[in-house]
């Protein structure tokens, strides 16, 4: 699909025609597509996202990804991959929305003075991107926690009944620290995570647009996957941090990371913290690239409705 057809609504040559600059689209816009990219991320990436959770909060029950797909197949039946859904449903939505929403407002904060939002510096993007993962915090620490805790509820024993009941049996027992627990694990994952995720998704249509002189789709699908994958790896240490806090209870880990950290690394030692790294990679490529196709077409209705 050619994103420039007809009326070249995000994409137009400069005036010499040597290179192709990316219109500036109101930040609304970016919480709206962003959010649709949300919606295609978890239909996609979920079931991956379970067994990732499962192998980092339980290692000894796991051997290995395909392990764990089959063991919770067999036990609890192809729904078991999808638990905890509800909550990534209703939480990522408005969280991917204010990621890219968030995105496009640092990118305005770190500009300099006429300095155009093309001309950005890959620091500059990295800075806007951080910025965007400092902004999704309050949602994301307490939707993380009911989704671990969702995730990792084996058995036919419940001891949540959906999302709603978890939150609020969290916020009973503890209340509002309760539901942030992993708070600086998640600061520790999302910052430098969103801005990797976001100047490598810049960067990459930079250049396919600057070597192809227009920008097409597969472009799009192409440097979200890639981004999807860098974000990752620079998350995953501190997302099995996150994962182990948010599956423990409050007074597991009185003093947060600084307990469990040493613990981790005397017990199972570094590489544990890139436990559950075949899963998250296997999801990240297409649940990301999924996410800015997503993006793209929500972008395409809304600025052929609003131009
Ligand atoms: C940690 C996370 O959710 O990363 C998102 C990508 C993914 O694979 O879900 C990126 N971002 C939060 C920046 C939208």
């Amino acid at each position: 699909m050619d994103l420039n057809n007809k009326n070249p609504a995000n994409l137009y040559p400069e005036e010499d025609g040597t290179r192709v600059l990316v219109r500036d689209r109101p930040p609304g816009k970016y919480f709206i597509a962003g959010g649709f990219g949300g919606l295609c991320t978890t239909l996609c990436g979920h079931p991956l996202d379970t067994i990732k959770v499962r192998m980092q909060s339980k290692p000894s029950e796991y051997r290995n990804t395909w392990d764990a797909m089959f063991k919770i197949i067999h036990q609890e039946g192809p729904s078991g991959l999808y638990k905890g859904m509800m909550v990534p449903l209703v939480g990522i939505v408005p969280i991917f929305g204010l990621s890219f929403f968030s995105f496009s407002l640092g990118k305005k904060l770190v500009a300099k003075p006429n300095q155009r939002k093309e001309d950005l510096t890959a620091t500059q993007l990295f800075l806007a991107g951080m910025f965007s993962g400092l902004a999704t915090i309050p949602l994301s620490v307490p939707g993380e926690r009911v989704k671990c805790l969702l995730q990792m509820q084996i058995g036919k024993k419940k001891l949540f009944h959906g999302f709603m009941d978890c939150a609020l049996k969290l916020y009973r027992n503890g209340g509002v620290k309760n539901l942030y627990v992993g708070t600086s694990a998640t600061i520790l994952r999302d910052l430098p995570a969103s801005g990797v995720y976001f100047s490598v998704y810049d960067i990459l249509m930079r250049l396919f647009a600057n070597h192809f002189k227009e920008t097409l789709m597969w472009h799009s699908i192409f440097a979200g996957g890639f981004a999807g994958m860098i974000n990752w790896v620079v998350a995953m240490p501190a997302d099995v941090l996150k994962s182990r806090l948010q599956t423990s209870s409050m007074d597991e880990y009185p003093r947060g990371m600084r307990s469990l950290l040493p613990k981790i690394l005397r017990q199972e030692g570094p590489w544990a913290l890139y436990r559950g790294v075949v899963p998250i990679m296997i999801r990240a490529i297409p649940a990301n690239a999924t996410c800015f196709f997503g993006i793209e077409v929500a972008m395409k209705i809304l600025d052929s409705y609003f131009p």
